[in-house]
């Protein structure tokens, strides 16, 4: 499954753009919308991710948001690794008595650590109590490619994903080696470097489906 990651747009290009995916991911924090378009978005279709990356907002703000979110919809909510561990746990409490999905994800824009060190993290994450593991990093090689690949034979529930132009194909091969699914830009552009649009994506799943 394609899961479509929106930015930039108002209330109105977002519930249009959700006609057409069968997934998406709402980032709350490059959008700028009232309480009222949050639960009009959330509400407008059964297959969302609330993402709020910290930063732009108070943590109180971000979590009430991440919370409208939940009460109005979102399938699943994204939180950071990096997180403090209290406030993991609100979340995950929270999703959970929801019946919510919780991601746990860690991000490295500078590079792929080594295969130890990526087995470490996806095993903290995994007893944080995630429901699904994000991993992205930066991938500047092959040999990064295939390490982060390599993790799809040791573990579930995990998506792992090499960010830049060289980690393009763990991005098409994520679906394939066992991922829920994997991200394309939406109409608004990237939310990560070395994002597929979403029609690109969907040919390459179409041409390694069909064998073309
Ligand atoms: O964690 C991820 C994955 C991502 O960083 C990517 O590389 O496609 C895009 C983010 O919006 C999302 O929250």
């Amino acid at each position: 499954m394609i899961c479509v990651s929106i930015s930039g747009q108002t209330a109105s290009q977002i519930l249009e753009e959700l006609n057409h995916v069968s997934m998406a991911e709402i980032r709350l924090d490059l959008l700028n919308l009232s309480d009222n378009e949050i639960m009009e978005v959330f509400e407008a279709h059964p297959n969302l991710i609330a993402t709020y990356r910290p930063g732009r907002v108070t943590e109180i703000e971000r979590t009430r948001q991440l919370k409208l979110a939940l009460k109005h919809g979102a399938t699943w909510i994204d939180i950071e690794l990096e997180a403090p561990t209290d406030w993991k746990k609100e979340m995950i409490m929270f999703a959970s008595k929801l019946g919510k999905k919780v991601i746990i994800s860690t991000h490295n824009f500078e590079k792929t650590p080594t295969t130890d060190e990526l087995l470490s993290l996806v095993e903290v994450m995994q007893k944080e109590g995630a429901d699904l593991v994000k991993l992205a990093c930066l991938a500047d090689s092959a040999a990064a490619c295939a390490r982060l690949l390599s993790l799809y034979e040791r573990y579930k529930n995990i998506l792992v994903i090499g960010m830049g132009p060289h980690g393009s194909i763990t991005r098409i091969a994520a679906p394939f080696l066992g991922a829920p699914f994997t991200f394309a830009a939406g109409t608004a552009g990237k939310t990560a470097p070395g994002q597929f649009t979403f029609s690109e994506m969907q040919r390459a799943i179409q041409l390694i489906n069909h064998g073309e």
